[in-house]
């Protein structure tokens, strides 16, 4: 038996530079993971077989879930023979752009890796990862990170102080190819700077950091969901030093200074929300 723990991502800028001839879009995005987490768990099986399992019963325990599909690209690729039971304690919330999904196959992975001996270094395992999504790659290393290409070039970035995050997720299900199929980047007003966020970030100043916030999904997630924009209005009035849509949403975060004001955020916006998470950077 194994365990491994899958953390939830944010991303802290998120730029789309132009649309690629093989259909995804070039990003520049400065991503961070969470201390929020699934809890995957591994047990060897003598037969040949993948099994699935999960806390949660809306996932589908099949090909669908990415954890399967990593656990699968393994087998093929170092030829296993053997089998694998994968229990997944499910945290982070579904289909809300904090990249669950990605991060449980990142985290498979790095515990078939163990399990099966492979010798694999995480950049090994981040160019197998990169197979089966884009944010696969970051979510093998977590901690804080500048990503290119399709999102699958990381570049590490410094440790940052452990700000509080508070997270909010609408009860609506976002699809991110939906999400940037709407998207037209000749109409992009304002494209964040990963640069300044950066400098942000070397300074541990949450003022700083929530002034380079900016993620230009923002605007086509918004316009589909109106609810999501109030919710960022919401976390500012109650006190959040800046917020900002994750990924594809329609999760919102909100970045603030102090532990007292964030259990503030926390309280008063599960008056207004069922999922509603506390959190730092990780
Ligand atoms: C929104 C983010 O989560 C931000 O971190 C990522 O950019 C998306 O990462 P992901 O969910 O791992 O995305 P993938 O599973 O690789 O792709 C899903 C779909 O999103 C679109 N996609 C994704 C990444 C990218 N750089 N350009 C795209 O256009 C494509 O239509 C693709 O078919
Ligand atoms: N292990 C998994 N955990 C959660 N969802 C999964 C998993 N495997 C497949 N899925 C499917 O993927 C879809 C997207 O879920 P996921 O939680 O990964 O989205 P996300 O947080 O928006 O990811 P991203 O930020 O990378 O776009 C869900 O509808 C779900 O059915």
């Amino acid at each position: 038996m194994w365990t491994e723990k899958a953390q939830a991502k944010i991303n802290l800028t998120l730029d789309v530079l132009h649309k690629r001839s093989d259909g995804y879009h070039e990003v520049e995005m400065v991503m961070q993971t969470v201390d929020l987490s699934d809890h995957l768990t591994f047990y060897p099986l003598a037969e040949d077989e993948i099994q699935l399992s999960c806390t949660v019963p809306y996932i589908p325990l099949d090909s669908r879930n990415l954890v399967y599909q990593a656990a699968k690209l393994v087998k093929e690729t170092f030829g296993i023979a053997s089998g694998i039971r994968i229990h997944i304690d499910k945290r982070i919330p579904v289909a809300a752009g904090l990249a669950g999904g990605s991060s449980d196959a990142a985290a498979t992975l790095r515990g078939l890796n163990r399990v099966f001996q492979l010798g694999q270094s995480l950049d090994q395992l981040a160019e197998l990862g990169a197979k089966i999504g884009s944010d696969v790659p970051f979510c093998i290393y977590g901690g804080t990170a500048l990503a290119r290409g399709r999102g699958e070039l990381i570049e590490h970035l410094p440790k940052v102080a452990p700000t509080w995050v508070v997270l909010v997720k609408p009860p609506i299900a976002v699809s991110t190819a939906d999400v940037y199929g709407r998207l037209k980047v000749a109409e992009i007003e304002r494209h964040p700077s990963a640069m300044a966020m950066v400098e942000a970030l070397a300074t541990g100043e949450v003022r700083l950091i929530a002034d380079h916030l900016g993620n230009v999904l923002e605007s086509v997630t918004f316009s589909m969901y109106p609810e999501v924009e109030r919710l960022k209005g919401q976390l500012l009035k109650f006190g959040a030093v800046g917020a900002l849509m994750s990924g594809s949403g329609p999760t919102v975060f909100a970045l603030v200074d102090r532990e007292h004001k964030a259990n503030r955020i926390y309280n008063a916006l599960r008056g207004f929300s069922r999922e509603v998470y506390l959190c730092r950077f990780y």
